[in-house]
């Protein structure tokens, strides 16, 4: 079952054009990893993957619904969740108290239900020595395990992954890997932008390529990184 499909989605701010006519599906249960320059427009595409911009033309499909003009807050309802590339916790709260905002927000469940949930993510998480510690203090590693734990307490079933890994040192790096692993072996279909390729090609099935808006490529990991046109327009290798 196709869980996203975008068709011709276009977006431009002012006279620059940051989402090109961009097409793909993607299978439930999938890691696609999503890769291009800096500026090449990677995060508006999740943004209007989310609702958070809407798209000037094309359409969007989660789970066979058109979502294009659904808000954000709809869609992430219907089981879009995400991180941000610079997490932004409620730096006041506590950890668990940042959980229960977003396990709370937009739902009709109860107190309970979510308290419940969210302590099993901060577990999942490896936050659970950090639940009550405010949000402000944490590491780098421990503010992008939140941005990953708040994404998952809203009960995504696509997790779209918004350079989690950036600036994390190699064991640390491997430590949320495993975490990421661990969540897509779940069943939950995930979404991966990120410039640490190592840390990507170890948990994606594909990858897409953008480059200037456009989807130059898209495939298995290693065919695409061994294509031409990917090692002179992303790596900057002249062939
Ligand atoms: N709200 C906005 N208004 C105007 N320009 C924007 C807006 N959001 C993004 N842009 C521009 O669109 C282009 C693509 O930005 P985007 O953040 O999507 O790129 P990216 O591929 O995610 O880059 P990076 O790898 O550096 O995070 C950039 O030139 C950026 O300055």
């Amino acid at each position: 079952m196709t869980i996203l499909a975008l068709k011709n989605v276009s977006k431009s701010f002012g006279a620059l054009k940051v989402t090109d006519n961009v097409s793909f599906e993607v299978p439930e249960g999938m890691a696609l990893g999503i890769i291009g320059p800096n500026g090449a427009g990677k995060s508006t595409l999740f943004n209007l993957i989310t609702g958070n911009i809407g798209a000037d033309s094309g359409s969007i499909e989660f789970l066979g619904r058109d979502v294009t003009r659904t808000p954000a807050r709809q869609r992430c309802v219907s089981g879009v969740g995400r991180s941000f590339q610079i997490p932004q916790p409620f730096s006041k709260l506590t950890v668990y108290e940042n959980l229960l905002v977003a396990g709370t927000f937009g739902r009709d469940k109860s107190e309970a239900e979510v308290a419940h949930t969210c302590a099993i993510i901060l577990e999942r998480t490896e936050l659970i020595s950090k639940a009550n510690a405010p949000a402000g203090g944490l590491s780098l590693l421990e503010r992008k395990r939140l941005e990953l734990a708040r994404a998952m307490a809203t009960h995504p079933r696509l997790l779209l992954l918004d350079e989690i890994a950036g600036g994390l040192t190699d064991a640390e790096c491997q430590s949320l890997i495993e975490t990421i692993k661990a969540i897509h072996a779940e069943g939950v279909t995930i979404i991966w932008i990120e410039h640490v390729l190592h840390a990507l090609n170890s948990v994606v099935e594909r990858l897409l390529v953008l480059d200037f808006g456009k989807v130059i490529g898209v495939g298995d990991p290693a065919a695409i990184m061994e294509s031409k046109e990917v090692k002179e327009i992303y790596l900057g290798i002249e062939i």
